[in-house]
């Protein structure tokens, strides 16, 4: 039984800004493993549903829950401890600092050395220093970052800056990733080979990832199940195919390419 539980769950979850209901009733399960994609039309909902399960708003109805505990009302940091890390839509890097210092301020605000060993400088500090550059230059070499590790993540072109996003989601070591269109922007080859990595990221890492993609066709690849939103509510769940001959779906997107 213990199993069937969801990792994340979103119960009923909406909110209301003033008089626009930007999400109302959604619910949404996603499994330890799975790789699912969100979609919908602009304005849809998709990052406001982000916001909410990240803590940056607060539903005004509803429940989430990480592995039954419920997340309601915990501030975004406490959110990621717990395990849930997310992209942005637009791209929000240090730009200043160099690319494996971006990796491992996001991976220091999860690592476990005390603020006395850092203070005196104790051995311990040295030791959690080194594991913490060892861990970011891992990051980089799967993202292909590890070339331009010293070069400021600002000077880096477009692509790469949205991979290194990736690597500091997941240098917090979530067990949820959450993707805010992370091929926007992208050309056709990279976007590609981007979507070959979420799907070997998560193999690799053993994480439950959440997709946001506004074009269908490219999340029909490598998710099992979509969930599809339309004026702040779920129209549709299900595989890649029942979504997409989904007549729900098809007036959602109309005018749109579906596939
Ligand atoms: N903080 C806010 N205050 C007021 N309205 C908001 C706020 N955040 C989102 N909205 C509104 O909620 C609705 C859903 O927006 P959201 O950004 O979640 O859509 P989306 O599906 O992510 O769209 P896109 O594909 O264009 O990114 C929109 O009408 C938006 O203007």
């Amino acid at each position: 039984m213990a199993a069937k539980t969801p990792l994340l769950k979103a119960e009923n979850v909406g909110i209301q800004f003033g008089g626009l209901k930007a999400l109302s009733g959604a619910t949404m399960e996603l499994h330890q493993g799975e790789l699912i994609g969100l979609i919908g039309p602009n304005g849809a909902g998709k990052t406001t549903l982000f916001n909410l399960l990240t803590g940056v708003y607060v539903p005004t109805e509803g429940r989430i829950m990480l592995g039954g505990e419920t997340l309601n009302g915990l501030p975004p940091y406490k959110i990621t401890r717990k395990g849930i890390s997310r992209t942005f839509q637009n791209i929000r890097l240090f730009g200043e600092l160099s690319v494996l210092d971006n990796v491992k301020v996001a991976y220091h605000a999860h690592a476990r050395h005390s603020m006395l060993s850092s203070i005196f400088r104790l051995p311990s500090h040295f030791r959690g220093e080194q594991e913490m550059e060892e861990k970011a230059i891992e990051f980089l070499n799967i993202f292909q970052l590890d070339s331009v590790k010293h070069e400021k993540a600002k000077n880096l072109p477009y692509g790469q800056q949205r991979r290194l996003e990736i690597a500091r989601a997941l240098a917090a070591q979530p067990k949820v990733l959450l993707l805010d269109e992370p091929a926007a922007g992208m050309n056709p080859q990279e976007t590609k080979e981007l979507m070959k990595l979420i799907a070997f990221i998560r193999e690799w890492f053993a994480l439950t990832i959440l997709l946001i993609e506004h074009d269908m066709s490219l999340v029909m690849g490598i998710c099992e199940r979509i969930y599809v939103l339309d004026h702040g509510q779920l129209i549709a769940e299900g595989t890649p195919e029942q979504v997409r001959s989904n007549p729900k779906v098809i007036e959602a997107y109309l005018g749109e390419e579906v596939s």
